[in-house]
């Protein structure tokens, strides 16, 4: 407006100087004077009406602030004060924040506040990767690029990340049914239970039981069998209050007497049916395992019970196998089964080949070695026994319990019609504690027992570890790949430790030094492995057990399970790579509260990393175990001699190439 002003009074002036004669120079001085003195007076009345609208503007907020603080009396002093912007509604651009002292409210050259640099530079250092938009995308329009920093094209702005942060550890969190395990005493010579106090067992079984020379029930059994007996409290049609039973598994460790722990109350519940059907199903890794289960159950069944055992292993033909299932009488097929105990692959050839193995009537099933079962999985055998299991579907009537239905997901509606219920029972020593795996057994609220570490005396579960006996003393062997069959010979010849169970990692490994003692002499050897027909090595568990054969040479092949009497010692003459298999191979000794020794060779190669593995692990303690050079040298004359007969026996060109193989095969 002085602008405009000005210009139109140049106008009037050029006007009146056209029209008039030019006026001496002195009288020009006064006017412009005049005119600086308006100009200087009308920017003071600006200034001060400027002043005035800033002062009310803040008499304003302060009394809105009183009545908020007033009101809310209580609040946090940070949250107060980040309302104070939302509180001033015309805080513009130019306007200095009152509260805030004036040096921090200052602006800088691209407008943006202290404050808001601030709260950019918090951003950036904590890695933040905003979207401006609203007041923000605002403000980066105005921003003026600043050297060194890039603006975003997409609208998005990259405040930074990309330096290094410490990453936070991830703990695992186990479901609580792992979590919580029902605990069971690792100590079983101090923890026996007389077998006539066990809450539910059927007289006639604790006669059975003391007949067969038991008194006492071991902890896993006296925890295991109730709990068992109780979810069959109702009969085998129907789940107790018609509800289906909660799955069981079991982690104790080896040699506690898993196999009892199963079998006696299976047959129990199993001696009131009336009519013969497949009601008990034991899934077992080998035909070894297989035969030893079945032994078991048959022990308990003959005398007493009309219950029938089967087992589908293929240590019979197909044909013979299936003609023990079932008969043709009267037209109709009628099972001759009442507890079936098989390996997965037969099982899964019976159940296609539709031989008389029916399984819709199961209300057990058991699988032992859970988690070497689990890793067969692939073979998908339980998918195809659930499958069999659930074959007839709703024929029987809709609301018949004979009714089985596959429950898809559990609700109050698929469990409130009662049906026949299948309950399946987990075992192992090493019963894997990963949810993901566990979860394709597909349980039903899962029950867990599991056994304790007890160090310290304070009953503390093993935290990913696993369970040792506690009779067993373990110890490792520093030693040379040439000195290992000569320690081998030491210990049986010397220290007299037989009967030893030695272990190799492969079969080759195990039948050369098989060769090799049987040579050497003055040792009744025999090996065990897939190299023999499982009629021999039947042949060799027996006459293991019946103490003909001082060392037994075994792959794997012997390392689960397997219960032989009278072991005193384990030999790992190859280092597992597993700490599962060396949790197995050592629990051929130390068993049913039992002492033992088991002994390690190790290589110096495999010291350090073996070593932190049974530690990981959590094994009570393990003792280096020296043989002194001259304890050996006795034999050395006649080892030398048997290397020679052995490279003539087995055709090998050279020791060296004997060596050599021997070297590769046992190398970790
Ligand atoms: N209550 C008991 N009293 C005496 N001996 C028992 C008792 N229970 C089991 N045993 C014996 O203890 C030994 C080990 O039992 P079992 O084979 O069931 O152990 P396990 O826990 O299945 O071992 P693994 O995990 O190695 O398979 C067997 O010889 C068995 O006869």
């Amino acid at each position: 407006a002085l602008l405009a002003k000005l210009q139109q009074k140049a106008k009037e002036k050029l006007k009146q100087s056209r029209t008039k004669p030019k006026e001496p120079k002195e009288q020009k001085e006064p006017k412009k004077q005049k005119e600086q003195k308006e100009q200087k007076e009308q920017k003071e009345q600006k200034e001060q009406k400027e002043q005035k609208k800033q002062k009310e503007q803040k008499e304003l907020r302060d009394v809105k602030k009183k009545r908020k603080a007033d009101k809310s009396g209580s609040e946090e002093p940070q949250r107060h004060k980040k309302r104070k912007s939302e509180d001033v509604p015309s805080f513009d651009s130019d306007s200095v924040e009152p509260d805030e002292p004036v040096e921090e409210a200052k602006k800088d050259k691209t407008g943006a506040s202290e404050k808001q640099k601030k709260k950019k530079k918090n951003e950036v250092q904590s890695g933040v990767c905003v979207q401006s938009h609203g007041e923000t995308e605002t403000e980066n329009a105005t921003l003026k690029p600043t050297p060194g920093k890039t603006s975003a094209p997409t609208g998005f702005t990259i405040l930074g990340g990309f330096e290094n942060k410490p990453v936070q550890k991830v703990h695992r969190v186990l479901p609580q049914w792992l979590a919580q395990p029902d605990v069971i005493h690792r100590d079983i010579k101090s923890n026996l239970f007389p077998v006539s106090d066990i809450p539910g067992l059927s007289a006639p079984l604790v006669k059975k039981l003391q007949n067969n020379g038991i008194q006492h029930l071991f902890p896993v059994q006296a925890e295991v069998i109730p709990a068992i007996l109780e979810s069959a409290q109702q009969g085998l049609l129907i789940g107790r209050g018609g509800y289906k039973p909660r799955d069981i598994c079991v982690s104790a460790p080896t040699g506690s007497g898993k196999t009892l722990a199963f079998v006696i109350p299976v047959i129990q519940v199993l001696t009131e049916r009336v009519v013969c059907e497949v009601r008990a199903l034991a899934v077992l890794p080998t035909k070894e395992l297989a035969q030893q289960v079945c032994k078991v159950f048959r022990s308990y069944a003959e005398g007493g019970t009309s219950l029938n055992v089967v087992m589908l292993a293929g240590h019979k033909s197909f044909a013979a196998e299936q003609a023990s299932l079932s008969e043709l009488r009267g037209g109709t097929r009628r099972s001759l089964a009442d507890i079936v105990v098989a390996t997965p692959g037969r099982l899964v050839d019976h159940i296609n080949r539709d031989s008389g193995l029916s399984l819709e009537h199961l209300r057990f099933l058991i699988i032992d070695e859970a988690d070497r079962m689990i890793d067969s999985m692939h073979q998908s055998w339980l998918s195809q026994v659930v499958k069999a299991v659930y074959r007839s579907g709703g024929g029987a009537g809709a609301v018949s319990i004979f009714r089985r239905i596959e429950p898809a997901y559990v609700t109050a509606a698929s469990l409130s019609p009662p049906q026949m219920p299948l309950q399946k029972l987990l075992f192992s020593a090493t019963l894997t504690q990963n949810p993901e795996k566990l979860q394709q057994l597909g349980l039903h609220q899962p029950r867990l027992f599991s056994s304790i570490h007890s160090h310290s005396g304070t009953p503390t579960r093993t935290q990913g570890g696993y369970d040792f006996p506690q009779g067993l003393t373990e110890y490792y062997v520093p030693c040379t790949l040439s000195k290992k069959p000569l320690l081998i010979l030491h210990f049986l010849l010397r220290l007299k430790l037989s009967p030893i169970l030695c272990f190799t990692n492969s079969r080759e490994t195990a039948h050369r030094l098989y060769l090799l003692v049987q040579l050497f002499g003055g040792v009744q050897a025999a090996e065990f492995s897939s190299r023999l027909s499982p009629a021999e090595r039947k042949k060799t568990l027996k006459e293991f057990e019946q103490g003909k054969i001082q060392l037994m040479i075994s792959t794997d092949a012997a390392a689960r399970g397997i219960d032989v009497a009278g072991i005193k010692c384990v030999v790992n003459y190859d280092a597992p790579q597993y700490i599962r298999t060396y949790i197995h191979r050592i629990g051929r000794t130390a068993r049913a509260g039992k002492t033992g020794m088991a002994f390690t060779f190790l290589l110096g190669v495999q010291e350090k990393n073996f070593l932190q593995m049974v530690e990981e692990a959590g094994t009570p303690g393990i003792q280096k175990q020296i043989v002194k050079p001259q304890n050996l040298k006795v034999m050395e004359a006649r080892y030398e001699q048997t290397l020679q007969e052995l490279a003539n026996a087995i055709k090998v060109p050279s020791l060296n190439t004997f060596i050599e193989s021997t070297q590769r095969e046992s190398s970790l």
